[in-house]
């Protein structure tokens, strides 16, 4: 916005103060020169009104806002019901460079089954969604997208990976560089969705740990123990339970983590601790459980708003091999009992949940402990089981298939008529038109949002900018009348552009009406000559108050009044005293103020500091050299 400025300046007839008194009117009233800022009272309030009006439009629009966001939540919420608060998906593992593909492949798949031939038997097992040896992380992370959603909107969110040792539970969970998996994609969404939240402040912590054996190890601790079961304050933390139900593991490292490249940084630190610890122990990383949790704080940009506080969690399980098949002894069999007994212990959790049984037996394994919160009725839990496309490892398939059958969240597609699974697919495609529908207005909302706040911005700006030099101008003036006398000593010489008040015609020029600062100023000169003071000092600074008024009217009687006894009172008392009352410098003060000023005035360019306002400003220098 360019507010346009005038370039003003008047010669006022003098006669000069070297005669040390004022005659009585219609003599001259004494020269005075002053320099100021005028940032006219009308564009001014012109700017106040913009501002104010971009206020009220940001507040109806953040409210406009805020009632989507609640409706998008809960059709949201209803999709994620209807689709099952407990989903289970599958995930083939491709047949790798060094394994030799059988004639006849034990596994087949749809979209949503998978059907396993073993020595003469056939098994089919149902899912939300199955993904073929061709599917892309881009593909898996698309099917978690909408989860995290609901975990930004409150919920605690849980997604586990399940599955015999490699099967790629890690590869789908961590990804390589090139193909970086569900946790680092997670993450970044989380801060994507976080910055197009224009309701709330999204901030988020991590913290990541290790379950070996029943113990916890927290990956993120600066101090790592070089083995598991080495003495360390972070091993074995202790699981806690608030009187909400919230649960909070005692002692547990929790990371801020600002942006994702932070979080990024954290996530790869804790990979790393957890591979150095299990090279050290000299096993594989499928002997325990690693889980990331992020911790989301959600808080209404309201005042008084509360802070909503959710979680995800990100589980990479350990592998669920059959003990007498391996035939594992020793410690590799109390490690695999451990992890047989926890993900038994998590299988009979969720297929408690799933049935709505009174008791849910969360207590039965310390994994189940730590996600008590996180797999209850309120939150969301995604289950991807992987499984090999290998004939040897059938069996090994089968078990984890029937693991996941217990814990679908829905009934089973097979479970329902035709009928209803039309109905349901019919409501579900529904409920989706309508969520892109409304996430369709809440991006035209933002759209504007962000175009008022921007201006609004820029308006604030630009009116701080113009008032604070013109506050900064009058108060270098005032605190300083030998200055500010000497600067307008400099009024440069283009008398040609003067001018000429007469006095007697009582014309004004509206650029010396009065505007709200100068009637300010006018008050506290007014002020401080009714305090009638002693010295020089303090009439010089009385006439640069009233010189720097650009708008004081000078056909107003009241004002030539205090302009005389300004100059005279004052200054004749002290003569007539012939009290050395006026220091030297004061007197200098006098001289300054009888120096006839003719330079011609300069107009300066303010700029505002933002570079898209670029408001041209001019000061304007007006002389008021005599009244006539
Ligand atoms: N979808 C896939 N596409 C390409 N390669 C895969 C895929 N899934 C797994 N792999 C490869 O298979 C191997 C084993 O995968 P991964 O280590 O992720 O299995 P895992 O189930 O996590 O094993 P463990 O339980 O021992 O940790 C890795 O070399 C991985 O790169």
């Amino acid at each position: 916005m360019l507010i346009s400025a005038e370039k003003e300046e008047i010669l006022i007839s003098q006669s000069p103060v070297s005669s040390m008194s004022v005659p009585e009117s219609p003599q001259p009233v004494p020269l005075v020169y002053t320099d100021v800022t005028v940032v006219p009272e009308h564009e001014r309030n012109e700017l106040e009104k913009s501002i104010s009006s971009l206020e009220g439009e940001v507040l109806e629009l953040k409210s406009k806002l805020k009632s989507l966001d609640e409706k998008r939540k809960e059709v949201l919420n209803k999709i994620i019901d209807t689709k099952g608060s407990i989903r289970v998906f599958c995930r083939v593992r491709p047949f790798l460079l060094t394994e030799r593909r059988p004639i006849r492949e034990p596994v087949s798949f749809g979209s949503d089954n998978v059907v396993v031939r073993s020595a003469g038997v056939r098994k089919e097992f149902e899912f939300d969604k199955v993904f073929h040896q061709s599917a892309t992380q881009e593909d898996v992370f698309g099917e978690v997208k909408p989860i995290l959603r609901s975990a930004l909107d409150g919920h605690n969110v849980c997604v586990l990976a399940y599955g015999q040792t490699g099967t790629g539970k890690t590869f789908t969970m961590d990804g390589t560089n090139e193909q970086p998996g569900l946790a680092p994609r997670a993450i970044k969404e989380l801060f994507n969705e976080a910055s197009m939240d224009h309701t709330h402040l999204v901030t988020f912590t991590m913290s990541m740990l290790e379950i070996y054996m029943g113990n916890l190890k927290d990956l993120l601790s600066a101090r790592q123990p070089l083995r598991f079961n080495e003495a360390s304050t972070k091993c074995n933390l202790n699981i806690q339970v608030d009187s909400k139900g919230s649960v909070e593991i005692e002692g547990l490292t929790e990371v801020e983590v600002p942006d994702f490249t932070k979080a990024r940084w954290w996530y790869n630190k804790g990979r790393r601790v957890r591979s150095t610890s299990w090279t050290n122990v000299n096993e594989a990383s499928s002997r325990s459980h690693c889980l990331t949790r992020i911790t989301i704080f959600r808080r209404g940009d309201g005042v008084g708003s509360k802070t909503e506080v959710s979680k995800l969690w990100m589980i990479d399980l350990g592998g669920s091999e059959r003990l007498l098949k391996t035939g594992a002894i020793g410690q590799t069999l109390d490690e695999g009992r451990a992890i047989n007994l926890s993900l038994s212990a998590l299988g009979d959790v969720i297929a408690a949940l799933r049935r709505k049984k009174g008791h849910v037996p969360y207590r039965n394994s310390k994994l189940t402990q730590i996600l008590k919160d996180s797999l209850g009725t309120r939150s969301k839990v995604l289950m991807l089981v992987h499984i090999s496309p290998r004939d040897e490892d059938v069996g090994e398939t089968i078990c984890s298939l029937s693991f996941t059958k217990r814990a679908r969240a829905i009934e089973s597609n097979r479970g329902l008529t035709d009928e209803l699974r039309k109905l349901r697919e019919k409501k579900i495609s529904e409920l989706e038109e309508e969520m892109r529908d409304t996430q369709e207005s809440c991006k035209k909302i933002i759209t504007r949002l962000q175009e008022a706040e921007c201006l609004l911005s820029d308006n604030k700006k630009l009116l701080r900018t113009t008032h604070e030099k013109y506050e900064e101008d009058i108060e270098e003036k005032l605190l300083s009348p030998i200055n500010h006398l000497k600067e307008s000593d400099a009024t440069p010489k283009s008398s040609d552009k003067l001018v000429k008040i007469s006095k007697s015609s009582g014309y004004v020029p509206r650029f010396m009406t009065s505007t709200v600062t100068s009637r300010l100023r006018q008050t506290m000169s007014e002020k401080e000559i009714n305090a009638r003071p002693q010295s020089i000092r303090s009439v010089a600074k009385t006439l640069t108050q009233l010189s720097t008024s650009q708008s004081l009217s000078l056909s107003d009687s009241r004002s030539r009044g205090l302009l005389r006894r300004s100059y005279t009172k004052p200054l004749q008392a002290a003569a007539n005293s012939g009290t050395p009352e006026t220091p030297k410098r004061d007197a200098k003060d006098t001289s300054l103020q009888r120096k006839n000023i003719s330079d011609t005035p300069k107009s300066k360019m303010v700029t505002s500091s933002d570079p898209n306002v670029r408001a041209k400003l001019c000061y304007h220098r007006r002389r008021m050299s005599s009244l006539t």
